[in-house]
């Protein structure tokens, strides 16, 4: 039975160990010769596909690979440059890396930010947002996907290019600035570029091609959309030799599917991890000629498959197309989302966790065993064995339950969801209690992360301190930092987060539920990779995490109020592998009541401004619009869950990155936070628009500085922003302070910084008084 075959959606790109990272980063530097980097690149690829034929993948996916960004690929391949950048050599690796991080070169008099950066769907992997302008011309510019199709048909793998369709090319973009018209309106002009792209193709011996439209897995308006895909693939259809396989994922097609299976191309991947509902319906309408791609395989998550569930699902298409038309066993979506290869775990994590996962490498052997399976059972009967044992292993485990978390959960009423009076009233009372002048200052949280205190971390990590040697040395950080804080000015101090590298590995590293892998790295963008936590069983709170670190910092003030520091359950849910068994909404809760009690036990201890970041709220909203009221109703609900257990006079803060709030500004004010501090100086319209729109009842300080960059802000800019804020927000629920957290600056500027924002709200406080 020929017309199984077996493939993935695409491959991480950093390598085993990032060798990607350290090749790119070491030609930033100037150490790595853009010869190195070509020929490094070259053999993580060869590599990457004989990883996968290995395990007897029959096809590779290429041009899946990138030095920083597929979608900065797409567009540079097509000559989406726009002008700034064409005054660096445009041919090349110096333009790409301009557009991917900015360059800055006095010996070629360019001074160039980079693009926009965007997240990448509801992933944490971010990408570079094209522009198109007015006047946008497109013309083939790198044939990138060609060379290593050719690079893969020389080692003698049967490829397949992927190539980002250009529909969602387009959809992605932005218009450039002084530009009006929609980037999609630009579709004719694009395609003949995509048609001479897919000749060269062809002309280098490829049979398929893979174009990913990852637009269709959101709400499409039909009216635009099926006329350009149509348009699209009228035009493709005329390249003779090639084979189209269309592909979406991290959601259903749902209401796409029905024109999106008329299009003339000649197969559908589906992904049926997370659009496992379009199967009756694609097995309707897509004709009995067209290939299935079944995306069984979850590249979003790390957890092992459950081969038997998800062959049935397999057979069902099978025995639908009855032999009339292949049927490829793939990844759901492209494994760039999952880490490497459990391999460097063996000896880090115990066997049985070991069994319960599965990274990018064991996920390309999941996909062949299931394909195997479709043809023949019984050649693989022994791993479908330990594949069901593996799954119920962890269905069963006493480690992933912990009754009293559950009945916990299960038994509270409504009174964990709210505060004991309304905002207007704590306001008051808050008021009295701290005492703040009008527009109160204040800072996000973290304070530089000098080498120094990497240094100390990495050596008690070694035992090279010990735990007292550690605990004094953050100690007299803290104070330090507290105490200059104290004498520039500020009115609500922090600590500084001198013992956090991360703001949601801290609080898992203290909590029940939680492990940490030793090399499980996803790009988050560019040569950037994170190592998420896992979440694998009920979450608990075994101890404080923050208490005695808030104690101290009190002390360390003379008589202003320092704030608590927490992360909040949907921010550590998003930034996690999260456990598949249960909803998500159910570990959210968990890790809600665990937080919870941190607040309760800072309050006792006398801390009484307690801030509970959830910069990840917006970024965990579903991509289509029917899904999003589910989510933001139990998303709010968590975040009042880990917040409401406070009095009334302690003041409740909480602090997003993002300013386009817009969709959610509704459930953003159901928090009922006393205080949010919101990123804001990158592009202050937006916030100021939302706030026009729907009015703000409480305290909140929009970022008065990009933290991103090491500039100085002067007084005068950052007291126009000021004035401008003060149209909006009345003066009295008005705080000042910057964007985010400084823990990637240097002290220097942070300090410079810091008292400009504080003679910004003195005079602010004089002129008002005035
Ligand atoms: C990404 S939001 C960061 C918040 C955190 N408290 C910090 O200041 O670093
Ligand atoms: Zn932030």
């Amino acid at each position: 039975m020929s017309f199984i075959k077996s493939t993935i959606l695409g491959f991480p790109r950093m390598g085993s160990d990032r060798q990607l990272k350290k090749l790119v980063e070491g030609y930033w530097a100037g150490k790595v010769t853009e010869a190195e980097l070509a020929e490094g690149s070259k053999k993580l690829r060869a590599e990457h596909w004989a990883l996968q034929a290995s395990y007897g993948l029959t096809e590779v996916p290429v041009g899946d690979f990138s030095y920083y960004d597929h979608v900065l690929d797409a567009a540079f391949a097509v000559g989406i440059i726009p002008e700034r950048y064409q005054q660096v050599d445009n041919s090349g690796t110096l333009a790409y890396f301009a557009m991917s991080r900015g360059l800055q070169n006095k010996s070629i008099n360019v001074d160039v930010p980079s693009l926009e950066m965007k997240k990448w769907f509801d992933t944490n992997y971010h990408y570079m947002v094209p522009e198109i302008a007015d006047d946008q011309t497109f013309a083939l510019h790198s044939t990138k996907v060609v060379d290593e199709l050719k690079e893969a048909k020389a080692l003698g793998y049967a490829a397949r290019p992927v190539i980002l369709g250009p529909v969602s090319l387009l959809t992605l973009s932005k218009t450039a600035k002084g530009s009006s018209s929609k980037p999609i309106s630009h579709l004719t002009k694009l395609i003949p570029v995509y048609v001479e792209l897919l000749g060269q193709l062809a002309a280098a011996g490829a049979e398929w091609v893979q174009i990913d439209e990852p637009i269709l897995a959101l709400d499409l308006d039909t009216a635009v959309f099926e006329p350009a895909f149509s348009q699209v693939y009228a035009e493709f259809s005329k390249v003779s030799g090639l084979k189209y396989l269309l592909t979406s994922y991290f959601d259903r097609l749902g209401s796409n599917l029905s024109w999106a299976a008329a299009l003339p191309v000649h197969g559908i991947h589906l992904d049926l991890v997370r659009g496992a509902s379009d199967v009756d319906a694609a097995l309707e309408k897509i004709p009995a000629d067209k290939v299935i791609s079944a995306g069984l395989i979850n590249g979003r998550n790390i957890w092992k498959a459950n081969l038997e569930k998800q062959l049935a699902i397999l057979q069902k298409i099978i025995d639908a197309r009855k032999a009339a038309a292949p049927v490829w066993v793939n990844s759901s979506c492209s494994l760039l989302h999952s880490p490497h290869s459990l391999k460097p775990e063996v000896g880090h994590l115990d066997d049985e966790m070991l069994g319960w996962l599965s990274f990018a490498e064991e996920k390309i052997e999941e996909v062949a065993i299931l394909a195997a399976a479709a043809v023949n059972r019984s050649a693989v009967d022994a791993k479908l064995k330990t594949n069901a044992e593996k799954v119920a292993s962890r269905q069963t485990s006493e480690r992933i339950t912990r009754p009293a978390v559950q009945q916990r959960l299960a038994s509270l009423d409504k009174t964990f969801y709210e505060r004991k009076v309304p905002f207007t009233e704590r306001q008051k009372l808050q008021r009295a209690a701290l005492k703040l002048p009008l527009f109160p200052t204040t800072t996000i949280g973290s304070f530089p992360q000098t080498a120094e205190v990497r240094k100390a971390r990495a050596q008690f990590r070694k035992g090279a301190l010990s735990e007292r040697e550690y605990k004094e040395f953050l100690d007299s950080e803290t104070r330090k930092c507290i105490e200059w804080q104290d004498e520039i000015g500020l009115d609500v101090l922090v600590h500084g987060e001198f013992e956090r590298t991360d703001m949601v590995e801290f609080f898992g590293e203290h909590l029940e539920g939680f492990i940490f892998t030793k090399k499980g790295w996803v790009q988050s963008y560019g040569s950037r990779c994170v190592k998420p936590p896992v979440i694998f069983g009920d979450v608990s709170r075994p101890h404080a995490m923050t208490v005695d670190v808030a104690r101290f910092s009190q002390d360390c003030s003379k008589n202003k109020p320092v704030k608590g520091m927490l992360t909040g359950p949907v921010t550590i849910l998003q930034w996690s592998f999260v456990r598949d068994d249960q909803p998500r909404s159910q570990t959210a809760g968990q890790i809600a009541l665990a937080i919870r009690d941190e607040v309760v036990d800072l309050e006792a201890a006398g801390i009484k401004v307690i801030q509970v970041d959830e910069p990840a709220i917006r970024e965990g909203l579903p991509l289509r619009k029917a899904d999003y009221e589910a989510y933001l109703k139990w998303s709010v609900d968590v975040f009042r869950l880990a917040t409401t257990g406070v009095n009334n006079e302690t003041q409740i803060h909480t602090h997003f990155c993002y300013s386009d709030f817009n969709e959610i500004f509704t459930a953003i004010k159901s928090l009922d936070a006393d205080v949010i501090t919101i990123e804001n100086s990158k592009s202050d319209l937006k916030l100021l628009g939302a706030l026009e729109v729907h009015g703000y009842a409480a305290e909140i300080g929009p970022g008065l500085y990009d933290i991103h960059s090491p500039r100085v802000p002067s007084v005068e800019e950052m007291a126009a922003r000021f004035a401008a804020l003060q149209k909006y927000i009345p003066a009295e629920n008005l705080w000042a302070n910057p964007d985010c957290g400084l823990k990637t600056r240097g002290w220097a500027e942070v300090k410079e910084s810091l008292t400009n924002l504080v003679s910004v709200a003195v005079a602010a406080r004089k002129s008002h008084a005035a």
